[in-house]
């Protein structure tokens, strides 16, 4: 759907030039959610402005939906524009529009006539859960509630594409989840392709297929999330998995563990993406002899199912505990790793 090659921009201030997007190519399929993460500075807006011109290139192509966006001239630009929505962190709505005119604007300005503009509006209001709100002004809507008014202006003319720029920074953790089920939800029903950028890890964790990290003006590392969550490379990427996980000086260390907990036997579990695994616990303690004690640890949700690492401590006789061990081991995709081992 997308392929960038070798986009650049500078900025030439008059102390210095900065490269604030430098040399970047990607490849985003059709109907993925792809986060670009980075701390500020990174470049990450910039990039985005630049996949719909709203900031020119110094050099590079674009390519949405085959169309080369970057050789466009102004008037073909703006028609292409309507296939590529894009919503903002600080929602940029019409404060002296309704909600119901916000969301017609782009139409008007794309010259749908009026009746299909009602009707389309109707349709989106109730799409983005807004119904009853279409007269509320701006100023008497809440911060996720202006979110869902930019979402549905976005999708007015179908786009091809969604580009958002940090759409849930302004947002309090509930909210943003729930912008997030949104999006979601409209990828599924609408088959968008949706390019997402943040520095929140949980917001990639919770909703991206696959992810890049930027960092001065480059990709450092890019992959499927949960990969990336199980193997960063880069410092900058093990920072943005810890905002998520957690630090290992955060945890108890191992010794401490195995010296609090003198019985049975004490085991690293590492959950690395399957779904049928979350009642690993309940079943082992069904299907042998074995009592389990959850001593420490942390899982989270991917796209791709859980992922993260729990330590127990399972008590019981040497063959159920040998026999509960095999079979994570050789029937589920959970790594084992037994730590100590008394019996
Ligand atoms: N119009 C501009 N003129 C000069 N420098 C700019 C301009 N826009 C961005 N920059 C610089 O380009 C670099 C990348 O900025 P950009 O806003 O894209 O980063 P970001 O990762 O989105 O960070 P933030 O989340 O803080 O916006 C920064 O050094 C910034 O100061």
């Amino acid at each position: 759907m997308i392929s960038i090659e070798g986009l650049r921009k500078q900025f030439i201030t008059n102390k210095s030039t900065i490269h604030a997007v430098d040399d970047l190519s990607l490849t985003i399929k059709e109907g993925e959610i792809f986060g670009v993460i980075g701390y500020s500075g990174a470049g990450k807006s910039t990039f985005v402005r630049l996949l719909n011109r709203l900031e020119e290139p110094s050099g590079g192509r674009i390519v949405i939906d085959q169309q080369e966006i970057t050789s466009l001239n102004t008037k073909q630009l703006r028609l292409a524009r309507q296939e590529i929505g894009m919503i903002f962190q600080h929602f940029n709505l019409l404060w002296s529009r309704t909600v119901r005119d916000n969301i017609t604007f782009p139409l008007e300005i794309a010259g749908v006539p009026k009746n299909e503009r009602d009707e389309r509006v109707t349709e989106l209001i109730r799409l983005v859960g807004l119904t009853g709100r279409e007269t509320a002004y701006p100023s008497q809507l809440s911060g996720g509630q202006k979110q869902r008014v930019g979402i549905a202006r976005a999708l007015a003319n179908n786009p091809k594409v969604l580009l958002c720029d940090e759409a849930t920074s302004a947002l309090d953790p509930e909210t943003t989840n729930s912008i997030l089920d949104l999006l979601v939800d409209i990828n599924e029903k609408l088959g968008l392709t949706i390019i997402l950028i943040t520095h929140e890890m949980h917001v990639i964790r919770k909703i991206c297929n696959q992810v890049a990290v930027m960092e001065n003006g480059k990709i450092v590392e890019q992959g499927d999330v949960l990969d990336i969550f199980l193997r960063p490379q880069q410092q900058v990427t093990r920072k943005f998995v810890e905002q998520v996980m957690g630090t290992e000086d955060e945890n108890e260390s191992i010794d401490q563990l195995v010296q609090s907990y003198d019985q049975g036997k004490i085991v690293r579990l590492h959950f690395i993406g399957e779904t049928t695994n979350q009642a690993l616990i309940s079943h082992l303690a069904k299907k042998y002899e074995v009592d389990i004690n959850i001593l420490q640890g942390k899982i989270t949700q991917t796209q791709r199912g859980a992922y993260g690492t729990i330590f127990v401590q399972m008590i019981g006789e040497k063959t159920e505990l040998d026999e509960s061990v095999r079979f994570v081991t050789d029937d589920t995709s959970v790594e084992v790793e037994v730590i100590r081992d008394v019996n």
